[in-house]
């Protein structure tokens, strides 16, 4: 009895966000968890600490489960300090952060798997980013993982935008992936990645969120997330209130603001002469002047934030939110100092890391192609992915930014689903398809392949 199609595979895809795993040949993913883990700090509790994905993704979910974690701790403790790291991401950018969490995760997904299916043979696809340096340790960590720990028949490791390009039934394509770290182009050519012309940025979901929520402060409007709302949380909790679990409820929160209905990409118009709210002048002392605008009635429009407190969307920084998912195409980034950027945690921790609007990033990356004809067809062939570029008008926009900048020779197009689960989930499914094709075991490393020559061997078959 196999899990999945023909090989039985199951294919999982852990991303900087969100992970997703499920059975090849299927058309999406059975599980759809949050890439984190509470954990217990003390060592005694360690052995104890539970990844918090095993369970329906929803975010409220989550967000109740970590919130318990906290007021457990405080319980626990009487220093103020909580005993559990709340949010500790498994994985940052393209590298697992966290060996020991990723493991686990693998654990809680697999092993249901196993026990509902006696007797199930099954083989493991996972979609690992395209890696730079680090690539060969984690590849090998990663196939470690796999066949040690999972005890696995076979696995077999794929870069992400070769398997999303798959999935849009591309071998050539330039694959963008919108994720929640930052923006990735990849020009995949016949199945291969032209990885010395990938260009990335660390513009992505999270960034959103940390520019929206520096542009509510600016407008001197206190964002309170949920667990602050709890009778049992303290305002004097600094422990709780400076920690990545409090950065993590307040990206939450930027997300529902992000996608509600006031905030949209501008589609068809760009009018650089309406710029972006300038941060207002921070000498001591100085107002922050808020210019009204007329949208051509009285009428206030106005976001509710969780606790009650009403954002004005009509002045000036209540439009500029309203528009914040275009600063994914602009230079010049209000709200947020040169230093601040330069500083992110993710741009310095990826040295490649560049800060291009994603158009320029898709023209960077087309012109590090060096095949005319290549870059040709790369550019007929834009594949939009990754959940970010659910904002409203991204594929119109990146299409209508990208033909404007590529020289008329060139015929850009974007391709982007209009299902949500297909465009979110693009690298898996294309895992998916792939893992279910006959051929598929002709190129996974098998148990005894592993025996024999170890993990290294995966570094030259895998692509
Ligand atoms: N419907 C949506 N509209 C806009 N943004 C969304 C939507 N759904 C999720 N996001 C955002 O997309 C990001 C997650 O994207 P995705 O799941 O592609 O990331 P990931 O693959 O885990 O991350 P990465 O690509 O960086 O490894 C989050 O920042 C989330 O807030």
């Amino acid at each position: 009895m196999y899990c999945g199609d023909e090989t039985g595979s199951f294919v999982g895809d852990v991303g900087s966000h969100t992970s997703r795993f499920g059975y090849g040949g299927e058309d999406c993913p059975k599980y759809v968890v949050p890439s984190y883990v509470a954990r217990n700090k003390s060592p005694d509790d360690r052995a104890r600490r539970s990844p918090v994905p095993n369970a329906p993704h929803h975010p409220r979910w989550a967000e109740a489960e970590l919130a318990s974690a906290l007021r457990q701790a405080r319980t626990d403790d009487n220093s103020h300090q909580p005993l559990v790291d709340p949010v500790a991401y498994l994985a940052q950018g393209d590298s697992v952060q966290d060996w020991d969490a990723y493991e686990q995760l693998w654990h809680r997904i697999v092993h249901p798997v196993l026990a509902s299916t006696p007797g199930c043979t099954y083989s493991v696809g996972v979609g690992a980013k395209a890696m730079a340096s680090a690539r060969r340790r984690d590849l090998v960590h990663r196939v470690e993982c796999l066949m040690e720990s999972l005890d696995c028949p076979a696995a077999f490791l794929a870069p992400t935008p070769m398997l999303s390009a798959f999935a849009y039934g591309r071998q050539t394509a330039l694959v963008v992936d919108v994720g929640a770290g930052g923006c990735v182009a990849t020009p995949v050519v016949d199945g291969l990645l032209l990885t010395q012309a990938q260009r990335r940025n660390g513009r992505g979901g999270d960034w959103l969120g940390n520019v929206t929520w520096q542009a509510l402060l600016e407008q001197r409007t206190i964002v309170r997330p949920r667990y602050q709302q709890h009778a049992s949380f303290k305002p004097d909790e600094s422990a709780a209130k400076n920690g990545i679990f409090h950065r993590w409820a307040m990206q939450d929160l930027m997300y529902e603001f992000r996608t509600s209905g006031n905030v949209a990409v501008p589609a068809w118009w760009y009018d650089e002469t309406v710029p972006f709210c300038k941060s207002p002048a921070t000498e001591a002392g100085d107002e922050i002047v808020i210019d009204p605008i007329s949208p051509g009635g009285s009428e206030s429009i106005t976001y509710e934030l969780p606790d009650g407190t009403l954002v004005d969307l009509t002045n000036r920084v209540g439009r500029d939110l309203c528009r914040v998912p275009e600063l994914l195409f602009t230079d010049q980034v209000p709200f947020v100092s040169a230093d601040q950027i330069s500083n992110s945690s993710v741009l310095m921790e990826h040295e490649s890391l560049t800060n291009l609007p994603l158009h320029k990033l898709v023209h960077e990356s087309l012109a590090a192609v060096g095949d005319v004809d290549v870059r040709k067809d790369l550019a007929a062939n834009i594949v939009l992915t990754g959940a970010s570029s659910l904002l409203p008008n991204m594929e119109q926009r990146l299409s209508l930014e990208t033909s404007r900048m590529t020289s008329s020779a060139y015929k850009c197009k974007v391709l982007a689903s209009r299902h949500a689960v297909e465009r979110s989930c693009a690298a898996w499914i294309g895992g998916s398809i792939l893992s279910s094709l006959g051929s598929f075991q002709q190129l996974w490393l098998s148990r005894t392949e592993y025996e024999e020559y170890g993990a290294t061997l995966a570094i030259q078959r895998f692509p």
